[in-house]
């Protein structure tokens, strides 16, 4: 049930569904059941007013709009549109309504307890203008509880963007999958809590979609994730290297390493320069710390092949001095971890970073918020038209060969291959500083553990966001990144127990 589909992706489900025999008529018939059942669960007053768009979104509304009279609501339907240009599907819904039919218009909506938005669903396919952004900006002037159809109208599915104007929606009723648009911000804002309900397209579709994109959480990478086993000690753990910043900023990689402590890293050792060894040593207990000085003694640091992932940025300056480390560490065969500064060292010219990622095999994770996002894929903000967070990252993706972890509350995950996953679970306290430092240090622990898992730097990214989000939240607020690393036993207790294999 992760998999997110992109509204082309959910009309090829439909198609495939109809042409196995069964009748578009009756998944709209069953669409519209979920959405009266939803609105019933309000328990709003007896009025209800049904604002139907010109397509299927508006035919699930007149269906709606049937079941709910039966039921003894007051219903009343408002078209945007004209009723004799509807067609198929919708017209047959449409045509068995026998209720009252109001032409749109804004103040038809006055008297009403609750309105269900049948207005733009997965066909929206331009920005809303004149009487359906009047509509619009009239269901959110009513202030009465709002279902919302597959989707607040307005809000693009693939996208999440507001195209000119979306409702806000108190619930939205989807079906058979999540949309991309119902995760990525804004859209998320508009849609309340989203119920997915079944209206009788079988998974087995899917096999033909092959969807890309998926909610980011246990399903999507539970199987690879490294649980420790009884016959493991710390050497198969893996070994973190952590590349501390000088005197005065050592503080964000040290939150670093102990994330990829905390995330379950046999070993971490902190990297640190010379004047910064006494403060690194003076702060660390189970994490080491070792003297290591530029570039030449990083390449020799990783030439023992047990230290197998490498967090570099956090706290690390920019400039040339970070970027001989970075290709340095993309030299070894380590996996790899780019966060901050690291990052930020090769705005304007990212080429070298890109051809050292492309030129090894091991994983390689940047991990970006939306200023070191832009900074580093300049280039391609600016000359591709790009419509979505979760675009940017997938092509971001590709022109990098690595895995791109774009933050913020609806981080995207995208692999080079195009797969992609989408949070919703990070609570706003997580934007403190050094939060981003703790999840880098995680995503290296991951990694270093999970090797003979087979977990990729895909799924040891997007666990790590998903644990991030789930450790935040378990915190709860006043969280400061230092308790990130401490809340992640509380969430292992209970996700150990979901991914363990049952005893044989
Ligand atoms: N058999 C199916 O395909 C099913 C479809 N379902 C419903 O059908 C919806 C998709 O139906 P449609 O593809 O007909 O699309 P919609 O009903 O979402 O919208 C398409 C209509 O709106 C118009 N339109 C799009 N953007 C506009 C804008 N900015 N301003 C003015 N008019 C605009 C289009 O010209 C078209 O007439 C889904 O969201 C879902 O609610 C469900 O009934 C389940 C089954
Ligand atoms: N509004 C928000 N809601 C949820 N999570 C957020 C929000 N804003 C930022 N975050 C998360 O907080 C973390 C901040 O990381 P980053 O910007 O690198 O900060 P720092 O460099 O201080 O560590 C990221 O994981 C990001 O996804
Ligand atoms: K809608």
């Amino acid at each position: 049930m992760n998999e997110l589909l992109a509204p082309v992706e959910m009309s090829e489900a439909d198609r495939l569904t109809i042409a196995a025999g069964t009748p578009g008529l009756t998944l709209m018939e069953n669409a519209g059941a979920a959405v009266a059942e939803a609105t019933v669960a309000l328990a709003p007053g007896q009025r209800v007013t049904v604002v139907a768009g010109p397509g299927n979104n508006g035919g699930d509304g007149f269906v709606a709009a049937r079941l709910l009279a039966e039921r003894g609501y007051s219903v009343k339907v408002i078209l945007v549109g004209e009723a004799s240009r509807l067609k198929g599907d919708a017209r047959a819904a449409f045509d068995r309504w026998r209720g009252p039919v109001e032409a749109a218009a804004p103040e038809a909506l006055a008297a009403c307890d609750v309105i269900v938005d049948a207005l733009f669903g997965a066909g929206l396919d331009r920005p809303v203008e004149g009487l359906p952004r009047a509509m619009i900006e009239a269901i959110n002037a009513r202030g009465v509880p709002v279902v919302a159809v597959d989707l607040p109208s307005g809000i693009n599915g693939a996208t999440g963007a507001v195209m000119g104007a979306a409702v806000k929606a108190t619930r939205t009723v989807t079906f058979f999958r999540r949309k991309p648009g119902h995760l990525l911000l804004p859209g998320r804002l508009h849609c309340g809590p989203v119920a997915v309900v079944d209206i009788g397209i079988p998974a087995s579709v899917l096999a033909s979609v092959q969807p890309k994109t998926f909610a980011n959480g246990p399903a999507l990478w539970g199987l690879h994730f490294p649980l420790p086993r009884i016959e493991g000690h710390k050497y198969s753990r893996g070994h973190v290297v952590v590349v501390s910043g000088g005197l005065s900023t050592t503080g964000a990689a040290r939150l670093a390493a102990r994330g990829a402590l905390r995330a379950g890293a046999g070993l971490v050792t902190m990297a640190s320069p010379r004047e910064a060894l006494a403060i690194n040593a003076a702060g660390s207990l189970a994490v080491m710390v070792r003297p290591v000085d530029g570039a030449l003694e990083l390449a020799e640091f990783l030439t023992d092949h047990r230290r197998n992932a490498v967090v570099l940025g956090p706290g690390g300056g920019v400039g040339a001095a970070m970027r001989d480390q970075v290709l340095t560490a993309l030299g070894s065969e380590a996996a790899v971890v780019l966060d901050a500064d690291a990052l930020t060292s090769f705005a304007g010219e990212p080429e070298p970073l890109f051809a050292a990622i492309r030129a090894r095999s091991a994983a390689v994770v940047l991990t970006p918020h939306e200023g070191e996002f832009s900074r580093l894929f300049k280039l391609l903000y600016k000359d591709l038209k790009v419509k979505s967070k979760l675009e940017a990252a997938r092509m971001a993706a590709a022109a990098s060969g690595a895995v791109v972890l774009f933050k913020g509350p609806d981080t995207v995950v995208a692999a080079p291959d195009g797969r992609a996953s989408v949070s919703d679970n990070a609570p706003p306290y997580l934007a403190t500083a050094g939060s981003g430092d703790v999840l880098a240090g995680m995503i290296a622990g991951l990694l270093a553990q999970g090797q003979e898992f087979g977990m990729t730097g895909f799924e040891a990214a997007s666990a790590a966001a998903w644990l991030h989000g789930e450790a935040a939240a378990a915190f709860g607020p006043g969280l400061i990144a230092e308790d990130l690393p401490e809340a992640l036993p509380g969430v292992y207790r209970t996700l150990f127990a979901q991914v363990a294999p049952p005893p044989p």
